[in-house]
C-alpha cells in the first residue's frame, strides 16, 4: 500500500511542476509587464502616466497573487466520468454535471474520462487547457458537492496537501464504490480515509484557516447560493457559518467582479473575530474589494472613524440598542440645540468616577478614546441684539424660543434647519425694523430686504449670536448633552423608566464610547445630517490670474491604486452585506447596518441560540425593517465540525434550558475525551485556572482560552501572566466566533447570571473547544459529587 501511496504522491507532484513551470511563466510575462510600462513613463503626457499607472498596478496585483498563492497552491482532483454533454465551459472543463447514459458499462465498469485539478486561482496551459481550476469556478462545484449518495460524475475525489512546491500527501473519498474504474488502462487506486478528518484534526492557532480543501457539500450550496436579495443561513456552534461567510465572499467576487466592485462589507460582532478571520480571505486570493469590520467600529463621524473601546453593562446595553432609543435621539437631537441649562457640556466632561462605573459596568476594551467632538455651549443666548439701518434692534427669550420652535418643526435634519431659523430670524428683526411698508414698489421692497439681511448677517454680533444659539451639532456632542440626567429624563419621558434614564446618562459621562454608542452615533449621523461644508475658496497665486500658468500645469493623475483607496475610504453603501453572527444584533444595530446595504444582496448568518440580546422578537422586527421586502432564501446548517461529541453533548444540555426544544447540531467526531470538572473555592480561583491552564497548554499543541464572566476579564488575564502567547483570557461576550484547541469555562453560573441572555452566552462558551473543555465550578454553582456544576447536570 505505501508503493501505491508514494507512486500516487508522485503522480500529483508531476502536476504540481507543471503548474509551477507554467505559474513562473506567468509571473515572467507580469514582470516583463512592469518594466514596458515602467518604459514608458518617459513619455509625460497625462494619458500617457494614466495608462502607466493601470498597468503598472495591474502587473503587481496580479504578480503579488501568484507569489501568495504559491503555498498550498493546489489542494484537490476530482477524478469523473464521461458526462452528459460535450460542451466546455470558459474555463477548459466540460460542463455537465450529469454522468453520460453509456459512462457505465453494465458489468459496473468504467472509465475515467476526464481529471481535474482544482486550486486557490485558475491556471490554464498554453494550449488553454486547464492546469488548475478555480475552486469558485462552476466546473469546481462537483468537487464540494458530491457525495456517495449523489455522486454525479465523480468517482473519486482527492485532496492534495502540499507544502511550498513538495506533494507530501494525499487523501481520497470514493464516491461511486460501486464502479470498479481504470484510468489510462489501470484500476484507480483509493488512498487515506479522508480530508475532512485530518484537517479537523489539526491544532488551532490564532487565526483561522481557510476550508477549500474539505467544504461539505450543504456548505457548498450556501457558498454559491445566487446572490438574488437575502440568503439566510442559520445554524449551530461549529457548523462552518463563519467560514461558509467569508468563503461567500470570495466566491461572488469570483462570479460577478464587476458587480461587486461597489464593496462586500462583512459585519463581525467584535474586534477578536476580525483579526480572528481578516486572514481567510487573502488566502483565497481575495483583497481589497471586502471590508470586515466590527460593530463596534463600523461608523464614521466627520472626526473619521469611530471606534467603541468599552462594553456597556448588559442592562445598560440592552437600553441603548433599543428601538424606543430612536424616539429618545430625535427628541435629543433636537433639544440638545437648547443648551445644557444644568451645564451638561461640563458634566459631559466630568472623569467617569470609579464607584459610579463599577456597578454593571464592564470596563474599558482598551484604550481610551479621548478625540471629543465640539461640545454644545453651556447656555445658549437669550436674547438677540443688532443694528440695523442705524436702528437698534432686540429680540427676547420668547420671541427667540417661537422662532426655535418653528423651525424645529418638520422632520429635515437637524444640522439643515440652521438656513431656515437664520432666515426666521432676519423675518422678526425686518418685521420689528418697521421697513416692510416703506415702498410699495415690490422690486424696490426686495432690494431694501435685501440690504437690511446683509447689514445684520455682516454683523459679527450676529454671527456669534447665530453660532451660539444654533450650533452646527455633532452626534457627540448631542450624546454628551444626553450625559446630563435631568435633560436626558425630558427627552426620553414615558418612553425610558427613571432608573434607565439614570444608567444610560451615567454611562454618557464616561469618554471612552461603548460598542452600542456607536449605533447611536450613526443615528444621530443621520437625524443631525451634515451641513454642506462651505467650499474652501482657493488662494490664488495673482501670478496664476496674470498668465494662466493653472490652466496649464498638468494635474497629477490619482494612480488606480489610490483611487481605489480613496474609495474604499469615502464608501459608506455595499453591493453586498454579510452579516455574521447575526442573532446579537441590536435593534438600533440593524438599523446602522441596514443603512450601509439600502440597495445591496445579503447574506445573514446567526444561531439564535448563542444570542446575547435580551429581545430576540425586537431584533427580528428590526432586521425585517433593514431588509425590507427583499425575499429570503433560507439554509440551516447542520453539522458541528468544531466540538467532538463529548463537549457538544455537554453545551446540549444548556441548550435544553436556554431555548428548550432547540436542536443541536451533531458533531461530527468524537475524541474519547471527555470534559474535565473541578470545584474551586473563591479564594483559590486565580491558582487553580493558571493550574489548569497550563496542564491544558501541555495536552495540546494549540491554543487555550479561558473563558470569564466579563467583570473578570482583567483579573483573568492576570492570573495568566507568563504563561505564553498561546494562552489567551476572554469575557463571555468576547469569545463569540472564535475557538481554541482547549478551552476552561470559570464558573458558569457567574456568566449565566450576568445578563437576562446569560444562559445563551454560556453556550457559546461552552463551545469553543476543538479537542478538551475544562470546567472549574464555584460554590454559586451548586456542584455534585463529581465537581459538575447545576447548570450542566441532567
Ligand atoms: N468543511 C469544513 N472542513 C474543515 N473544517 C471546517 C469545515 N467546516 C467548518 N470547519 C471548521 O469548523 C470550525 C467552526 O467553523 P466556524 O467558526 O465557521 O463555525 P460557526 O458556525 O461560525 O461557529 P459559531 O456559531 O460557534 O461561531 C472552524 O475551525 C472551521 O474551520
Amino acid at each position: 500500500m505505501a508503493d501505491v501511496r508514494d507512486r500516487e504522491i508522485s503522480v500529483e507532484q508531476e502536476h504540481l511542476d507543471q503548474v509551477y513551470r507554467r505559474l513562473e511563466e506567468k509571473i515572467h510575462e507580469a514582470e516583463f509587464l512592469m518594466t514596458d510600462a515602467a518604459k514608458r513613463s518617459q513619455v509625460g503626457t497625462p494619458g500617457a502616466l494614466a495608462e502607466r499607472d493601470a498597468q503598472v498596478f495591474r502587473a503587481g496585483v496580479h504578480l503579488n497573487r501568484l507569489n501568495s498563492e504559491f503555498e498550498d497552491f493546489l489542494f484537490g482532483r476530482i477524478d469523473l466520468l464521461l458526462g452528459k454533454d460535450g460542451k466546455k465551459g470558459p474555463d477548459g472543463a466540460y460542463t455537465s454535471v450529469e454522468p453520460a447514459e453509456d459512462a457505465v458499462s453494465e458489468n459496473n465498469t468504467a472509465q475515467i474520462a476526464e481529471t481535474l485539478h482544482i486550486g486557490r486561482i485558475g491556471v490554464l496551459d498554453a494550449d488553454y487547457s486547464p492546469l488548475v481550476i478555480d475552486w469558485r469556478a462552476p466546473a469546481a462545484a462537483p468537487f464540494y458537492r458530491s457525495t456517495p449518495v449523489d455522486p454525479g460524475r465523480v468517482v473519486r475525489r482527492r485532496v492534495i496537501r502540499s507544502k511550498g512546491r513538495k506533494v507530501l500527501g494525499v487523501e481520497d473519498d470514493l464516491m461511486r464504490p460501486e464502479l470498479t474504474a481504470t484510468l489510462n488502462g489501470e484500476s484507480l487506486p483509493v488512498i487515506g480515509d479522508g480530508a475532512l478528518m485530518a484537517a479537523l484534526g489539526q491544532a488551532r492557532s490564532h487565526t483561522m484557516r481557510d476550508i477549500v480543501a474539505s467544504i461539505q457539500a450543504e456548505q457548498d450550496m450556501v457558498i454559491r447560493a445566487p446572490a438574488a436579495s437575502v440568503t439566510y443561513v442559520e445554524g449551530g456552534p461549529g457548523t462552518g457559518k463563519t467560514a461558509v461567510a467569508l468563503h461567500r465572499a470570495a466566491y461572488l467576487l469570483y462570479q460577478d467582479r464587476r458587480r461587486y466592485a461597489g464593496g462586500i462589507l462583512i459585519v463581525s460582532p467584535t474586534p477578536l473575530l476580525v483579526a480572528y478571520t481578516e486572514g481567510v480571505l487573502p488566502s483565497l486570493g481575495e483583497e481589497g474589494q471586502v471590508a470586515i469590520r466590527a460593530v463596534g467600529a463600523l461608523a464614521d463621524d466627520a472626526s473619521g472613524a469611530v471606534e467603541a473601546t468599552v462594553y456597556d453593562s448588559p442592562a445598560v446595553a440592552r437600553v441603548k440598542g433599543s428601538s424606543r432609543m430612536l424616539h429618545v435621539l430625535r427628541k435629543a437631537a433636537r433639544g440638545a440645540l437648547e443648551g445644557t441649562a444644568g451645564g451638561a457640556g461640563a458634566a459631559a466632561k466630568a472623569p467617569a468616577q470609579g464607584g459610579q462605573l463599577s456597578f454593571g459596568d464592564f470596563g474599558d476594551l482598551g484604550e481610551e478614546d479621548d478625540d471629543e467632538g465640539p461640545q454644545i455651549p453651556a447656555e445658549p443666548p437669550t436674547r438677540l441684539r443688532v443694528v440695523a439701518f442705524g436702528r437698534r434692534l432686540e429680540l427676547e427669550a420668547d420671541a427667540l424660543g417661537r422662532i426655535r420652535r418653528n423651525a424645529l418643526s418638520g422632520t429635515a435634519p437637524v444640522n439643515l434647519l440652521r438656513p431656515r431659523a437664520r432666515k426666521l430670524l432676519l423675518d422678526a428683526l425686518w418685521s420689528q425694523s418697521g421697513s416692510a411698508g416703506r415702498h410699495s414698489d415690490p422690486e424696490l421692497a426686495a432690494e431694501l430686504r435685501s440690504s437690511f439681511d446683509e447689514d445684520i448677517t455682516s454683523e459679527d454680533d450676529f454671527i456669534r449670536f447665530l453660532d451660539a444659539w444654533w450650533p452646527e451639532l455633532t452626534p457627540r456632542s448631542v450624546l454628551s448633552a444626553m450625559g446630563d440626567e435631568r435633560r436626558l429624563g425630558r427627552w426620553a419621558r414615558r418612553v425610558l423608566n427613571p432608573g434607565e434614564v439614570r444608567k444610560v446618562a451615567r454611562s454618557l459621562k464616561r469618554d471612552a464610547l461603548s460598542v452600542h454608542d456607536v449605533a447611536l452615533i450613526d443615528e444621530l449621523q443621520s437625524i443631525l445630517g451634515t451641513p454642506p461644508k462651505p467650499r474652501k475658496k482657493k488662494d490664488l497665486d495673482p501670478l496664476d490670474l496674470l498668465t494662466g500658468l493653472d490652466e496649464l500645469m498638468p494635474q497629477r493623475e490619482e494612480s488606480q491604486r489610490e483611487r481605489a483607496e480613496r474609495l474604499a475610504a469615502e464608501r459608506t453603501e455595499y453591493a453586498h452585506v454579510i452579516v455574521d453572527e447575526a442573532q446579537d444584533l441590536t435593534p438600533m444595530q440593524w438599523r446602522m447596518v441596514g443603512r450601509r446595504g439600502r440597495h445591496a444582496t445579503w447574506t445573514i448568518v446567526g444561531d439564535p441560540a448563542q444570542s446575547s440580546w435580551s429581545d430576540p422578537d425586537e431584533a427580528a422586527a428590526a432586521r425585517d425593517e433593514a431588509l425590507g421586502s427583499r425575499p429570503r432564501r433560507r439554509f440551516t446548517l447542520t453539522v458541528n465540525y468544531r466540538n467532538p461529541a463529548e463537549i457538544a453533548d455537554l453545551a446540549a444540555k444548556v441548550l435544553a434550558l436556554a431555548m428548550p426544544g432547540s436542536e443541536s447540531p451533531s458533531a461530527v467526531r468524537s475524541t474519547g475525551v471527555k470534559p474535565r470538572f473541578a470545584v474551586v473555592r473563591d479564594k483559590d480561583l486565580g491558582a487553580s485556572v493558571r493550574e489548569e491552564a497550563a496542564r491544558l497548554l501541555d495536552q495540546v499543541d494549540g491554543t487555550v482560552g479561558v473563558v470569564v464572566a466579563m467583570n473578570r476579564r482583567e483579573q483573568a488575564a492576570k492570573w495568566l501572566d507568563g504563561l505564553g502567547g498561546r494562552v489567551v483570557a476572554l469575557g463571555s461576550l468576547e469569545a463569540k466566533g472564535l475557538e481554541y484547541d482547549a478551552t476552561v469555562v470559570v464558573t458558569p453560573a457567574e456568566i449565566a447570571d450576568e445578563s437576562p441572555a446569560g444562559l445563551r452566552v454560556l453556550y457559546v462558551a461552552l463551545t469553543r473547544a476543538t479537542q478538551q473543555l475544562t470546567v472549574l465550578s464555584g460554590e454559586r454553582d451548586d456542584p455534585d459529587g463529581d465537581g459538575v456544576p447545576d447548570l450542566l447536570r441532567e
